[in-house]
């Protein structure tokens, strides 16, 4: 699905930006408007770029088919530009800096929230592939516990023709905030404890660089730095109990590092590097693309009774929504071929709700089995009783018999335990009754808590304790299957 992009501001990154976008899949991303305070730069930028429409400000903001603006003009404007294209029911995409304090900050986020719209800060690095690899080596414990960061960033903007000494164009808003991001993307936005800072003002009256030393509770410190006057150099090294990763340049925007199983390095493909203004300008495709996903990557939970899944998973999907619909998905072979082809003419995930697969005791069950510690499985013996077919409301409803509420939690076991193994044959009998049988078991298996395995009984006790709030049992296991649909999502 192809997402319509905005621009605002006809300068230097707003062409960067346009470059970018313009080399992505253009099924995926369009650029059909250009909006600058005067009327020539904006034809002009058209006009180069080959875009339909060019704007003021106000004009961009009445274009009801522009999905996302991408605002690039100078940040002195970045506040009051969001704020009117987010109540303007647009997604926004603003670059660095959003703003220049915090109130301001939760002003923009405000209005974001009361549209019902995505608002992102440019802050592009994070979107780089360097970036993801290096949260992952940490994640995955190669370099043990991070005990230092240090992170430099030299680029001679202190003498800039135009912008020196204007207000908001010192060295912190200019570059000093990707060092700090950074720390706080190594060390996951914890809170230090210490922030100790030397810097200068120089001649033109706004900062012209800092020395940061920040300090976490458990003794590790992070040493960040910035100048605009020092040559154009900005390394970074994270170092940890057992290993160190190494970025030799382009802190805000690298293509390689190296870790310590060796180096790694991403390099940008661009038609012709020479259009862009600033370095590795091309990466601003990442960041486009972030957005594309985090826009069309909402996500439907459908918790009505059974009868409606089909309609209502399919007006979803088709609606470029991805769907969590509860158990069961529908009510027949022929309706899950319907549902699935949807989904998938729509490139969106469609899981049905059988959360029980989300639970850590599966995963664990799974796990023993795979390394042996049952043998081969000979019996699986599941059974599941709750007093349902009185329910007050269902009770002579179609399509609410007990193999539809109840009787798929222990197939699905069986099919995962045997790993979708087809059974030779079925033998099977059942009655319509009027009464199903009643007795519960304490700690369910279609959502267990914990499994006595051949090495012994493995808990796995559920977050909050106070289970009062749920009417089902183990509901607050609902969230691990909430993790799940996150994790495909995001995983495409
Ligand atoms: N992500 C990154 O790595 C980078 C981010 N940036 C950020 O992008 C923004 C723009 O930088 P850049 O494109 O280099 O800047 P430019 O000087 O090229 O200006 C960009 C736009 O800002 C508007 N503008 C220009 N002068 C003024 C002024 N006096 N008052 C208000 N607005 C003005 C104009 O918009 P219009 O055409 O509408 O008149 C202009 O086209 C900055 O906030 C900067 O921090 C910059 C470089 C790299
Ligand atoms: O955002 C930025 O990062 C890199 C610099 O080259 C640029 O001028 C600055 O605004």
């Amino acid at each position: 699905m192809k997402i319509k992009w905005g621009i605002l501001g006809a300068g230097s990154i707003s062409k960067d930006f346009c470059y970018a976008v313009k080399a992505l899949p253009q099924d995926e991303h369009e650029v059909v408007a250009i909006a600058s305070s005067s009327v020539d730069r904006a034809l002009d930028f058209a006009r180069k770029h080959g875009i339909q429409q060019s704007y003021s400000y106000d004009d961009m903001a009445k274009d009801n088919d522009i999905d996302v603006v991408y605002i690039g003009t100078w940040h002195t404007s970045h506040v009051s530009l969001s704020k009117q294209m987010l109540n303007a029911g647009k997604h926004v995409l603003c670059d660095k800096p959003m703003c220049f304090n915090v109130d301001q900050v939760k002003e923009v986020f405000q209005v974001a929230k009361e549209n019902k719209k995505f608002f992102m800060e440019g802050i592009w690095s994070r979107t780089f592939p360097v970036y993801q690899k290096i949260k992952e080596e940490i994640k995955g414990g190669n370099i043990g516990d991070v005990q230092l960061l240090t992170a430099t960033q030299c680029v001679p903007l202190g003498d800039h023709p135009v912008w020196r000494g204007y207000p908001g164009f010192g060295m912190l808003f200019m570059i000093g905030i990707y060092p700090i991001q950074l720390a706080n993307w190594i060390y996951e936005n914890k809170k230090p404890t210490s922030i100790t800072a030397v810097g200068s003002i120089g001649k033109y009256g706004v900062d012209d660089d800092c020395c940061i030393i920040l300090s976490y509770d458990n003794g590790a410190k992070a040493s960040l730095s910035f100048s605009g006057k020092g040559h154009s150099l900005s390394p970074v090294a994270v170092f940890g109990t057992k290993g160190c990763i190494t970025i030799p340049n382009y802190l805000w925007c690298p293509t390689e590092a190296t870790l310590p199983s060796g180096n790694i390095t991403y390099p940008l493909k661009p038609e012709d590097p020479s259009v862009y203004t600033y370095p590795n300008g091309m990466g601003m495709g990442y960041e486009a693309n972030e957005v594309r996903r985090c826009i069309l990557e909402d996500v439907v939970y459908i918790g009505t009774w059974h009868t409606n899944h089909v309609f209502l998973s399919k007006l979803m999907l088709n609606a470029g929504k991805h769907v969590l619909c509860e158990k069961p998905m529908c009510l027949n072979v022929d309706q899950v071929k319907e549902v699935f082809q949807v989904a998938k003419e729509n490139k969106k995930l469609f899981m049905e709700a059988v959360w029980s697969r989300a639970f850590p005791i599966y995963q664990i069950i799974q796990d023993e089995l795979k390394s042996g510690g049952v043998g081969n499985v000979q019996l699986v013996t599941a059974t599941f009783c709750v007093p349902a077919s009185d329910h007050p409301v269902w009770k002579e409803y179609p399509g609410f018999g007990m193999l539809l509420i109840i009787g798929i939690y222990p197939i699905q076991f069986a099919n995962w335990i045997y790993g979708n193994m087809k059974p030779k044959s079925i033998t099977a009998v059942g009655s319509l009754g009027k009464n199903g049988i009643l007795h519960c078991i304490p700690d369910s298996f279609w959502c267990p808590t914990e499994v006595t395995m051949p090495s012994g009984k493995v808990k796995n006790p559920l977050e909050p304790k106070d289970s009062s709030v749920y009417k089902y049992p183990n509901s607050m296991g609902l969230r691990f299957e909430a993790d799940e649909v996150r994790r495909c999502v995001v995983q495409g």
